[in-house]
């Protein structure tokens, strides 16, 4: 049996696996990233989470090789940014959906992109599809909508037909009717074994379009996870005339219960079984449903309190956080690196 595997083939059939490992970021005395570790896998959607300022682009911009790690790695494919032959053609980013020329066509853009990448123009014009902005990508990027610049960007992202796909933000600036749209369009490129991270600083926005999560705070790593496990264990909350009668029921069934806002709370996510043990206990159903975890709740409580934006007096709400050490002239976090 032969040992010698060629390394492309390998990744091909395996996907390209994004490794975060040790990562830090000081700007001066300011510790941006701190020490951060985890894993993005191929054939998923993995959400960057964080409230504002938590460090999501600044490690971005370390994976694609923008901002130089003051210590550990980030490695696309075992590799850095730097180190990759072609890095178009194995990732595609979109990191801020302001950065077009105001005066240049979206189709313009594209074409530029095209050409650097050395991928043929008729990709343009099917990105542009694919994106849903054919008409549009003849105007000036200039009078675009946010939806409408996060669409190119990501057509810009997909140009070469990249493995590994970086969003920031993406959902942000799109209606809902544009985050369903997003989340098919992601879902397929995951399920093509494309490698997809997005980052985004509400765990509602993606709840419905990751796979799994990384959530940091203040540059530090708070969770990494499947979404399931986010949810946790699924419960029933049912309502009737005799509580009592119907956790003795549930307790024959095998189903633990407990009183919970005169209701009660099975620990069981079968909803039927519930129903059928009501049913022969002669026993009326006035309320059966699954409680579903309070994602912004658990967000909340996982990164609140602590967050080193906002100042003193600013209720821990997200969206509300300061940026104070970001570049005042050209807001890029990277200006400094
Ligand atoms: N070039 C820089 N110089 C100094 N501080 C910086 C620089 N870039 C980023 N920072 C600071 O590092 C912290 C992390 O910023 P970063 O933009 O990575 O956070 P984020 O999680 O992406 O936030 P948001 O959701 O607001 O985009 C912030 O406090 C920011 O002000």
């Amino acid at each position: 049996m032969t040992t010698a595997t060629p390394t492309t083939p390998t990744r091909a059939r395996e996907g390209t696996r994004i490794e975060v490992r040790d990562l830090t970021k000081r700007f001066g005395t300011f510790t941006a990233v701190d020490n951060l570790s985890f894993t993005v896998e191929p054939g998923r959607i993995t959400g960057f989470l964080g409230p504002n300022g938590a460090g999501k682009t600044t490690t971005l911009r370390m994976l694609l090789g923008l901002v130089k790690p003051s210590s550990g790695t980030a490695t696309i494919g075992d590799l850095a940014y730097h180190d990759i032959p072609q890095p178009m053609a194995v990732v595609g980013s979109a990191l801020e959906a302001t950065n077009f020329h105001p005066g240049r066509t979206g189709r313009d853009h594209l074409r530029i992109l095209a050409d650097t990448a050395g991928v043929g123009i008729q990709k343009v014009d099917e990105m542009l599809e694919l994106v849903g902005i054919p008409a549009a990508a003849r105007k000036r990027a200039g009078g675009y909508s946010m939806g409408m610049r996060q669409r190119l960007g990501l057509a810009a992202a997909m140009l070469a037909d990249p493995q590994v796909l970086i969003l920031d933000e993406p959902a942000n600036g799109l209606d809902p009717e544009g985050i369903r749209w997003l989340r098919g369009f992601l879902r397929h490129l995951s399920a093509q074994g494309k490698t997809v991270l997005i980052s985004s600083h509400m765990l509602q926005e993606v709840e419905q379009t990751v796979d799994d999560v990384v959530i940091i705070n203040n540059g530090k790593l708070v969770k990494q996870g499947a979404m399931s496990d986010l949810h946790g264990e699924a419960h029933v909350i049912v309502r009737t005339t005799d509580l009592d009668a119907l956790a003795g029921a549930l307790r024959v069934a095998d189903v633990t219960t407990e009183l919970q806002d005169g209701a009660l709370l099975a620990q069981t996510h079968d909803l039927r079984l519930i129903g059928d043990v009501a049913l022969r206990a002669g026993l009326p159903i006035y309320e059966l449903r699954q409680t579903t975890t309070d994602l912004e709740a658990l967000f909340f409580e996982l990164t609140e309190g602590t967050n080193r934006n906002l100042g003193d007096g600013a209720s821990a709400g997200f969206g509300q956080g300061a940026a104070p050490a970001r570049d005042a002239i050209t807001g890029q976090e990277g200006a400094h690196a």
